[in-house]
């Protein structure tokens, strides 16, 4: 990636994106911002809960207020990360073009990087006007274990491919877990567990009274 020369004209902020379901945030996501604002010089890194999540159908996400609320608890002792309500606030599915559109409007002075796990990049095509994604930002894709990293074909100079530290944490997993009775400790921050354990997700019956509540909180 080239990276910004003396009298190229006004500097452009470089701003990363990391869009997710967030539900919960874990320390996965949080490696691979911080990884790509490394590697990539990135002024700032935007965490964008979706708003509803058209492909994760067939299983019921938690309300966005909640997956909203658990990745402000995870970034905000990062000064260079933030979070964005743009796809929370917007109504219908949430599509990655609405979202660089509005952050584009929102930030002018701003080249945005979009960054995604190797699982996502691999269906990118199947995302809706796939593709006008790569006029709006530049893709990183970065490593997931259990994922084969590769371009999916998106055209030349569209997507920068990056290895990060591996953690095998997924989502799926920490819920699993929690209904489970299974700590989530270190797998998510822990304002995280503390949030999961006070407004008793993932449980497997919402009403369940048993001791503690799966998540090793108490
Ligand atoms: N452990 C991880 N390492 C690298 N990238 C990850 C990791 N977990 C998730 N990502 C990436 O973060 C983005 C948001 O992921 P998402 O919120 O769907 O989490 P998830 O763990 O994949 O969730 P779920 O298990 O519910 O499908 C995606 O681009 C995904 O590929
Ligand atoms: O634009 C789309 O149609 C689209 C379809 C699936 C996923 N995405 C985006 O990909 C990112 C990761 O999504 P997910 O579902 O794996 O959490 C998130 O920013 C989603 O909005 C986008």
């Amino acid at each position: 990636m080239e990276q910004p020369q003396p009298g190229d004209g006004p500097v452009k902020k470089r701003l990363g994106v990391m869009g997710g379901t967030f539900d919960p945030i874990h320390h996965g996501h949080l490696v691979a911002a911080s990884e790509v604002a490394s590697l990539f010089a990135l002024d700032e890194v935007v965490f964008v809960p979706t708003g509803e999540p058209w492909q994760k159908d067939g299983r019921p996400v938690s309300a966005a207020e909640d997956r909203y609320l658990m990745t402000v608890i995870a970034t905000a002792s990062n000064p260079q990360f933030s979070v964005s309500r743009i796809d929370v606030d917007r109504e219908g599915p949430t599509y990655t073009t609405d979202t660089l559109r509005d952050l584009r409007a929102a930030h002018a002075d701003a080249d945005l990087f979009f960054i995604t796990g190797a699982d996502a990049l691999e269906q990118i095509f199947s995302w809706r006007d796939a593709e006008e994604l790569f006029d709006l930002a530049h893709f990183i894709g970065v490593t997931r274990p259990g994922h084969t990293l590769t371009d999916p074909g998106l055209p030349a100079g569209g997507v920068s491919l990056v290895e990060v530290p591996a953690l095998a944490i997924s989502s799926t997993d920490c819920r699993l877990r929690v209904a489970r009775g299974e700590p989530v400790w270190y797998l998510v921050p822990d304002g995280v567990v503390r949030y999961i354990d006070k407004r008793r997700l993932y449980l497997e019956d919402q009403d369940d009274h048993r001791e503690g509540t799966g998540t090793g909180a108490a």
